[in-house]
């Protein structure tokens, strides 16, 4: 038995698509996400009551965007700092989301996340969508990362692995209510984004949000 058998099993409902976009693929949609954040400027969120600052820097595209500040996690229509809606979310990541997410209705928010090398995502579920029954579906592009995954609860066993530029995760089913994060940015390990770091984006339905 290697150290990896004795690790969790990754849950049901996970599914790693390897290279789903080619080196092209990930060209254009760096041009969409820089066309987004031209709209909808990147900013860095706050972790509510400490209002400690995320590692992460966000923003958003879709009817809905996920934000943090002091009050609290929600998805809302308007930028924070800009005020203006959110840039609508792309064909090309709409199209994904038909192939992949298995779910008749389309995403209404898809979070941007950017990694410098120094940015991780401590471990989560993500919990703030009323809609569980639609996937997550996530989108790795630059630089490679550690991503950890468990089970439904904090303390369940997780396992890791790395995930390049073009890939693409879908958390449904069960993987759906697991934690999840990200350990650690590999950094020089794309040449996609010229200043380096990753870019994760996250299509979900949410639907009702509070
Ligand atoms: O960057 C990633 O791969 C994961 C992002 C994530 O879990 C989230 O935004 O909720
Ligand atoms: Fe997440």
């Amino acid at each position: 038995m290697t150290a990896d058998d004795r690790k969790a099993a990754l849950p049901a409902g996970l599914r790693l698509l390897p290279g789903r976009f080619d080196r092209a693929a990930q060209e254009t949609l760096r041009e969409v996400i820089r066309a987004i954040a031209a709209e909808a400027p990147f900013y860095r969120p706050a972790m509510p009551w400490t209002g400690k600052p995320f590692s992460v820097r966000m923003t958003n595209c879709g009817s809905l965007g996920w934000v943090a500040d002091k009050d609290g996690y929600r998805y809302q229509p308007l930028h924070p700092t800009t005020g203006r809606p959110w840039p609508a979310i792309p064909a090309m990541l709409l199209d994904l989301w038909q192939e992949v997410a298995d779910f008749p209705d389309s995403p209404e928010a898809c979070l941007v996340n950017f990694y410098a090398p120094e940015a991780r995502m401590s471990l989560h579920r993500d919990g703030d969508e009323a809609e569980r029954a639609a996937p997550v579906v996530s989108v790795s592009l630059g630089d490679s990362c550690l991503f950890r995954v468990g089970g439904p609860d904090r303390s369940d066993p997780t396992r890791s692995f790395r995930l390049s530029s073009g890939d693409v995760v879908v958390l449904g089913g069960a993987a759906r209510e697991a934690y999840h994060g990200v350990d650690r940015i590999y950094p020089g390990t794309s040449t996609l984004l010229s200043q380096g770091g990753r870019i994760n984006l996250t299509l979900r339905r949410v639907t009702k949000a509070g």
